[in-house]
């Protein structure tokens, strides 16, 4: 489907920006960089606005999610917004019953433990998202009306961290009862994520189709698995996921036709790197446990990377850190291009001013080069 003329792509507001273009596979001058939970708890403005309200109400507020998303923006001067929102709202939107406790995270009224409570999950019919997203669809319409030709980033939970949280019931280590219904009970896995891909992919598509710039899956949890199980159990779900995006596309000025970019993201997931662009992604975003230049040869030298300064040292003494952002940003060099990140999202007592400066660092060291 081809974007409607007034999106920022397809109106061209932000189809050259270093974002698009760095995930298009062409090197800009100035590496892009933004950063995963850029918007949030790191911030004394989101603070202040957050006193009193609960999560979930949060997200579905189209004035706040669009403010906070702002919020670093303007703060920052990052290269791209990244939608405030979380990866269970299209859980809630369908019906089912889950909360953000705080501190500790996403927890479900009932755990979905056996193909029982499978069967009686996948009745709740996700077409319902297609009203119950409005709220995000005019959130996103916000935001995008306001950040001009910075792109925003939309993004959805990969069905296997979604499922992870599901069969749990909220946050875990190991994720044991997820990876042992998988194998006990094969049918109902796929069930499973099959419903959990139609969710978290219309979810996806409304950001999209409201005004996002590019897609980004978090399959945050992926890491806990072996790669024959990523391949033969977990792959195909994502596949169907981002299949509710990939057909998305504008056609520039000069008349070349563009999908919208996809970014695949896990944690610990060095070993599927290949996989995770296997499932139709544009870009794999990496986290700090691999090199850049090591996830480059993993990945053929062919894919663009996004990644990977490591959160934790965004409290070490400045020198440490500046050293180690040249590091990335050299061995980000191996690849066709480089959006700069963190290999995971920032933590909530990140000092922002650092944040701030780290891209001012990495935009004045690409222009030195
Ligand atoms: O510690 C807590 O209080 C619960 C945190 C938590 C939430 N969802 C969750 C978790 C588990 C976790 O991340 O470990 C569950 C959650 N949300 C998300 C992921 C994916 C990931 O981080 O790998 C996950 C799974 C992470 C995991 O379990 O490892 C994604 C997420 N949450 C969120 C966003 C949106 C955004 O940052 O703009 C995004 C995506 C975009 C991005 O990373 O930038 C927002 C979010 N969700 C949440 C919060 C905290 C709410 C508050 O109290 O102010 C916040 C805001 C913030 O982080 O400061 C709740």
């Amino acid at each position: 489907m081809i974007l409607d003329a007034q999106h920022p792509l397809s109106s061209g507001v932000t189809a050259g920006s270093r974002l698009i273009r760095a995930y298009q596979g062409t090197r800009p001058d100035v590496t892009p960089v933004w950063f995963m939970r850029q918007a949030g708890r790191s911030l004394p403005e989101y603070r202040d606005l957050r006193v009193g309200t609960r999560m979930l109400d949060v997200c579905l507020d189209p004035e706040l999610a669009s403010e906070i998303t702002l919020q670093p923006v303007r703060r920052h001067g990052v290269d791209a917004g990244i939608f405030f929102s979380d990866i269970v709202v299209p859980l809630k939107l369908v019906g089912v019953d889950v909360e953000i406790v705080p501190g500790k995270g996403p927890v479900l009224g009932k755990a979905v433990r056996t193909p029982a409570d499978v069967a009686e999950l996948v009745a709740l019919d996700p077409a319902v998202l297609d009203e119950a997203l409005e709220p995000i669809r005019r959130a996103v319409g916000l935001a995008v009306s306001q950040l001009g030709s910075t792109p925003l980033i939309g993004f959805a939970g990969a069905p296997f961290t979604l499922a992870a949280y599901l069969v749990e019931g909220g946050p875990s280590k190991d994720h044991i009862h997820a990876r042992t219904l998988m194998h006990s009970a094969p049918e109902a896995w796929e069930q499973l994520m099959n419903w959990t891909a139609d969710v978290t992919g219309r979810f996806l598509r409304a950001q999209v189709v409201a005004g996002a710039s590019a897609a980004q899956l978090f399959d945050s949890w992926a890491g806990a698995l072996s790669l024959a199980d990523y391949a033969a159990s977990v792959a195909p779900a994502s596949t169907k996921a981002i299949a509710h995006v990939r057909d998305l596309g504008y056609t520039e000025a000069d008349g070349t036709e563009r999908n919208v970019p996809i970014v695949h993201f896990g944690v610990g997931t060095g070993e599927l790197l290949k996989e995770m662009h296997n499932i139709g992604a544009d870009v794999v975003g990496v986290d700090y446990r691999v090199p850049l230049d090591e996830a480059n040869r993993r990945l053929g030298g062919r894919v663009p990377v996004q990644g990977n300064v490591d959160p934790a040292l965004l409290s070490a003494p400045w020198p440490v850190l500046e050293a180690h952002v040249r590091d990335v940003l050299e061995r980000g060099r191996t690849a066709p291009a480089h959006v700069l990140n963190l290999g995971h999202g920032v933590p909530p007592e990140t000092d922002p001013d650092v944040l701030t400066r780290l891209v001012s660092l990495v935009h004045d060291v690409s222009a030195e080069n």
